[in-house]
């Protein structure tokens, strides 16, 4: 790829709202071309394209010397690099591209860049996600379960049951909050195309197929996926690059309605009930599907720790609380934990009201922990404690006479519909510890990206802390 062409490609990086890398020195390491979706007669002609985004250290001078490599199909504007171990940070990034003739009125937006392509001559590159055109070909492909082979690269198509999709679903691109790219296909299903691609299983994908296999309601159907393998830069890998899943129509998401119900004086009660019952069923049905372990509550605790002294890095105003957090981490040290695998990030913004009943959603983990932390076995108490700061949450963006009433019987009645009654000393213990640990990587994360809300985790973490100090209750080492 020519500098210019790189430039281009890093300039479209730069302003996605998926794109990770903003405010950091990125470079354009390699674009790796996966074999094309379309034959040579179909337009626009579609295919994935990985891009390695390479972040060097401020003194290494700029790298375009991008070489061609004989493992991808052959074309003139793209080639992997040549280097086979990177030694700075990188991350590997979906490009859908759609690329045609002609510019195409109403994609000014979408677009990638012009150049020349080997098999298809002059042409303008947009994003395909964004061109109902691709889509509908996209749309096809799941339905025909399609797939395509070049050389060491194969993309394929994955579908479960698709009976009830029909094949003129009008593509729409999602435009809410998120840090992925979806398209809705009508009322019938959502394609979530994964931006920074993680080699090896999807965590989304693996959750859904497994509670969609155990008859779990709480959780949209899995219509399917797409599944790549290629050589990066020499090394074969594997990704899953987006999924399918039911679209979930009419549907509120849990953030506003908590924040509404405060607004109108409302009571919660009933959703926070109806939200502990599904995530009982959840939690069931993924004890069912994936290992459990018991493990010695020390090494949580110790976990625990360290977080929060790698925060207090990012938050100083946490070493001061660090005696009383500590305190309530060591709780955990008397237990010993049932563990399994649980959604690891779950608030009211990953909850979906139906008319159906509520919907879970997103089961990817905390964004900010590498995929190891995010697939380790933990105690379901996070997911718990993780809806209980999200109340936490609701009641202080919208405080208020009402807001600590509303606050204390959302709790209740989540509580009570999870465990099936109010969890008793030892349990409440070892909620507090999650509750804490929740709130520190919520202070990291405010911090990074909204400043404006620090004070909703610190006034949680704060009173935790001052509890624990109260006690007198004392780490043990
Ligand atoms: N199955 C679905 N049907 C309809 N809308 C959905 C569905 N799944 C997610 N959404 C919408 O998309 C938003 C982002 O979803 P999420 O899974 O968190 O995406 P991302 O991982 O890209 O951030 C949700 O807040 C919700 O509004
Ligand atoms: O992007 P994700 O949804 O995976 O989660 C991240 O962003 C969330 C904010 O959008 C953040 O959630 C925190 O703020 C919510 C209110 O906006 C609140 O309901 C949550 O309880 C609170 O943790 C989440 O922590 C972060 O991982």
């Amino acid at each position: 790829m020519d500098p210019e062409s790189a430039d281009q490609l890093l300039r479209h990086l730069a302003q996605a709202r998926w794109f990770a890398g903003k405010g950091r020195r990125a470079e354009i390491g390699s674009v790796t071309p996966l074999p094309w979706l379309t034959d040579s007669s179909t337009w626009p002609a579609v295919r994935v394209e990985i891009v390695r985004v390479d972040y060097p250290p401020a003194e290494d001078p700029p790298t375009h010397d991008l070489q061609p490599s004989e493992d991808s199909p052959p074309t003139q504007d793209s080639q992997p690099a040549a280097a086979g171990t990177q030694p700075w940070p990188y991350e590997l990034y979906q490009l859908m591209v759609a690329y045609h003739r002609a510019p195409v009125p109403g994609l000014l937006h979408a677009e990638l860049g012009r150049r020349t392509v080997a098999e298809l001559g002059p042409v303008i590159g947009y994003d395909a996600t964004q061109d109902p055109a691709a889509c509908a070909l996209l749309w096809q492909m799941l339905l025909d379960g399609h797939q395509t082979r070049y050389r060491d690269s194969e993309i394929s198509f994955h579908r479960t049951d698709i009976s009830e999709l029909a094949p003129d679903a009008v593509a729409q691109p999602f435009t809410g909050q998120q840090s992925n790219t979806s398209v809705m296909f009508g009322d019938q299903a959502m394609i979530k195309f994964f931006r920074r691609i993680e080699l090896g299983a999807n965590l989304d994908i693996e959750v859904h197929d497994a509670l969609g296999r155990a008859g779990v309601r709480d959780v949209a159907r899995l219509y399917g996926w797409i599944h790549a393998h290629w050589l990066q830069d020499g090394t074969p890998v594997e990704a899953d690059l987006a999924m399918a899943v039911e679209k979930l129509a009419s549907a509120e998401d849990g953030w506003g309605l908590a924040l509404d119900s405060l607004r109108t004086a409302g009571d919660f009660s009933e959703d926070a009930a109806a939200l502990g019952t599904a995530l009982a069923q959840i939690h069931h049905a993924l004890r069912g599907a994936f290992p459990t372990a018991e493990i010695d509550g020390r090494t949580t605790e110790s976990l625990m720790r360290t977080r929060l002294t790698v925060a207090a890095d990012v938050a100083p105003v946490l070493t001061e609380l660090t005696p009383g957090l500590e305190s309530a981490f060591a709780q955990l040290g008397a237990t010993t934990l049932a563990t399994q695998r649980v959604h690891g990030d779950f608030h009211l913004g990953q909850t979906l009201k139906t008319p159906h009943g509520w919907r879970i959603i997103d089961f990817e983990g905390e964004p900010a922990k590498s995929m190891a932390e995010r697939v380790a076995l933990d105690s379901p108490w996070r997911d718990v404690a993780g809806m209980l700061r999200s109340f936490d949450y609701a009641a202080a963006t919208v405080p208020g006479p009402g807001a600590a009433r509303w606050l204390a019987s959302a709790r209740e009645a989540f509580l009570t519909a999870y465990a099936g009654g109010l969890p008793g000393l030892d349990e409440q213990a070892i909620l507090r510890a999650y509750e804490a640990d929740k709130a520190v990587y919520e202070l990291v994360y405010e911090v990074r990206n909204r400043p404006d809300w620090t004070a909703i985790p610190l006034g949680a973490i704060r009173t935790i802390a001052n509890e624990g100090d109260h006690d007198g209750i004392r780490p043990r080492r």
